[in-house]
């Protein structure tokens, strides 16, 4: 944690929580259990970012859909603002959900290519509140220049935007509601290092204006590095390493954290901080 001693309470806090998945391995044998998620806790205050890292298959994306109620764990607590939340279907209330938005690796698979980006961003308002017609043209247009893009493009469809725009979208979308925590699952992994630079600054500047808590997916370091406050490594669906961004990064205590670091050449990393002050030193908005 960033501030051990503060008596604040987390935004996200989530206690020993486990996922098995039960998969079956052909007729009149026994099923097969993967424990994608063996017992995960940590604490995470309003404002601050923690960074998920670790190899594929080692249950990253399984805790964000846990986060993000998509998938129910088998075991364990999960808090938002302290309160326990009941994961079970049709138990969730309509608060929780607006309060936790996700954005994933590749926004197009979840644009439908027919529908125009202001529909796009009003669709959440249209079925979660009662907002008027006009209303949601507002807040769609306004979400639309605080992502960096503009009010020109809430008539255009997804085909005429590039990935890092997309993504720009996406993360429009997200916000729509006013959520509380993003949980953004590989976020830039598909976008080029400029555009993943303009990207992440953009989700700097939205969590600095909106307060915003972030949970942080990757396996890429340097991207880590740069946006996270906490680290947590995953390993074989465990928190091997747990602590501030400097404490992980200057002195991994897990043989398996100090692997991973020693695979991400520095070059990578000081590359992407240099790219990403270039762009904070004033470069254009639009990915
Ligand atoms: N629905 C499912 N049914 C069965 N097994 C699953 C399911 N979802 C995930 N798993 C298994 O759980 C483990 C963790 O998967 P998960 O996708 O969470 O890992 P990950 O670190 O996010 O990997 P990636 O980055 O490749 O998505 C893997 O062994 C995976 O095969």
């Amino acid at each position: 944690m960033s501030d051990k001693t503060t008596t604040q309470t987390p935004m996200l806090e989530i206690r020993n929580i486990k996922r098995d998945y039960h998969v079956p391995t052909g007729l009149f044998k026994p099923e097969k259990v993967v424990h994608a998620v063996k017992g995960v806790s940590f604490k995470l205050e309003t404002g601050k970012t923690l960074a998920i890292v670790g190899e594929s298959g080692c249950g990253k994306s399984t805790l964000a859909r846990i986060l993000t109620f998509i998938d129910e764990p088998t075991a364990g607590e999960l808090l938002i603002e302290g309160k326990t939340v009941d994961t079970r279907p049709g138990h969730l209330t309509a608060e929780m959900r607006q309060k936790v938005q996700i954005v994933f690796q590749n926004p197009y698979g979840s644009l439908n290519p027919r529908q125009k980006i202001g529909d796009v961003l009003g669709e959440p308002l249209a079925i979660n509140t009662s907002m008027t017609a006009a209303e949601r043209r507002e807040r769609a247009t306004e979400m639309l220049v605080k992502v960096g893009l503009g009010p020109e493009h809430y008539n255009r469809y997804p085909h005429m935007f590039s990935g890092g725009q997309r993504q720009r979208i996406a993360i429009a979308r997200a916000l729509m509601l006013k959520p509380k925590l993003l949980v953004l699952d590989e976020p830039v992994s598909a976008l080029d290092l400029s555009v993943q630079a303009q990207v992440l600054n953009l989700l700097a500047d939205l969590q600095d204006e909106f307060g915003l808590t972030y949970v942080f997916i990757s396996h890429d370091l340097s991207v880590v590095r740069y946006i996270a406050d906490e680290v947590m490594v995953m390993y074989y669906g465990e928190a091997v390493e747990y602590g501030s961004r400097d404490e992980v990064f200057s002195d991994p205590k897990h043989d398996y954290t100090r692997t991973l670091f020693a695979a991400t050449p520095r070059a990578d990393v000081d590359t992407i901080r240099a790219r990403v002050a270039a762009k904070r030193a004033g470069a254009p908005k639009v990915a």
